[in-house]
């Protein structure tokens, strides 16, 4: 859960696995370098999303990144930009290298401001896709007007209880309410005067 706002990333390579790395990020940054001497068609969608470089990886056209992800298939590439990687201090995920990578990518989804993510630290990305694809049905796209309530309700209990105990009893009750229970009790927090 990194606030990846006004950061850089840099992606190597232009394939499939790059792809599918750059529209996952596009969700949480606007400055994303994509460095490759060929793009896959797909790419062509998201072309006003990103910086496209039509080159082969060099070092000097990642200079400055929080964030690259070594995706060529190419291992000694991939190699390489994981050595500068560790030398300069950055978050780095080789999509071959689990050994190499500050971090890899879990199997995620949304809804609203609830995220949810799946791994199995490189054991099995299929089991991971398995398992998103099956809560994604548990947890409907209504979920993100449910988050939005309890995040409001949760406001106005933190701004006007002052008991940590009876903070604590009644956030943990909010979330065996139904959306419905939640906006009465929204209309109840906001006209009492809080302990
Ligand atoms: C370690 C990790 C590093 C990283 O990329 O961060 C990694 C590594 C590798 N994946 C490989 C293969 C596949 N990866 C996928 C899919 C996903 N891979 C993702 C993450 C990760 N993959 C990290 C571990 C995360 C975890 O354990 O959960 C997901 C979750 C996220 C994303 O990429 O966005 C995304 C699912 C997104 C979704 O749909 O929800 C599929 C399935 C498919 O394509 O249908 C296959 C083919 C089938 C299979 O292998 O299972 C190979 C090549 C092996 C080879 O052929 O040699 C390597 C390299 C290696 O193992 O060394
Ligand atoms: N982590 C993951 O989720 C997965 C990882 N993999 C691994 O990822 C690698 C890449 O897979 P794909 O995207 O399917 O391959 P791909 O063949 O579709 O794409 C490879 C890309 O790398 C680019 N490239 C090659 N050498 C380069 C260089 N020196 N500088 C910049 N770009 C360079 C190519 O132009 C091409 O665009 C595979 O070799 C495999 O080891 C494969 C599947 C999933």
């Amino acid at each position: 859960m990194l606030n990846l706002s006004g950061k850089k990333i840099s992606i190597i390579g232009g394939g499939k696995v790059a792809f599918r790395k750059t529209l996952n990020l596009l969700e949480y940054s606007r400055d994303i370098t994509v460095i490759s001497p060929k793009f896959i068609k797909e790419f062509e969608q998201i072309n006003d999303k990103i910086n496209p470089i039509k080159s082969k990886y060099k070092e000097e056209l990642i200079k400055g990144s929080f964030i690259i992800i070594a995706a060529t298939d190419c291992r000694k590439t991939n190699k390489e930009i994981s050595i500068y990687c560790k030398n300069n201090n950055i978050l780095c995920n080789v999509v071959d290298d689990v050994d190499n990578s500050n971090f890899i990518v879990p199997s995620t989804f949304k809804r609203g401001d609830l995220s949810i993510s799946v791994s199995t630290n490189g054991k099995s990305p299929s089991l991971s896709k398995k398992i998103r694809t099956k809560l994604e049905k548990e947890y409907p796209v209504d979920y993100e007007d449910y988050i939005k309530v309890l995040g409001e309700i949760r406001e106005i209990i933190l701004k006007k209880f002052q008991d940590s105990k009876k903070k604590k009893d009644l956030l943990n009750e909010l979330v065996d309410l139904s959306y419905e229970e939640l906006i009465e009790r929204r209309k109840n927090y906001e006209n009492s005067s809080g302990v």
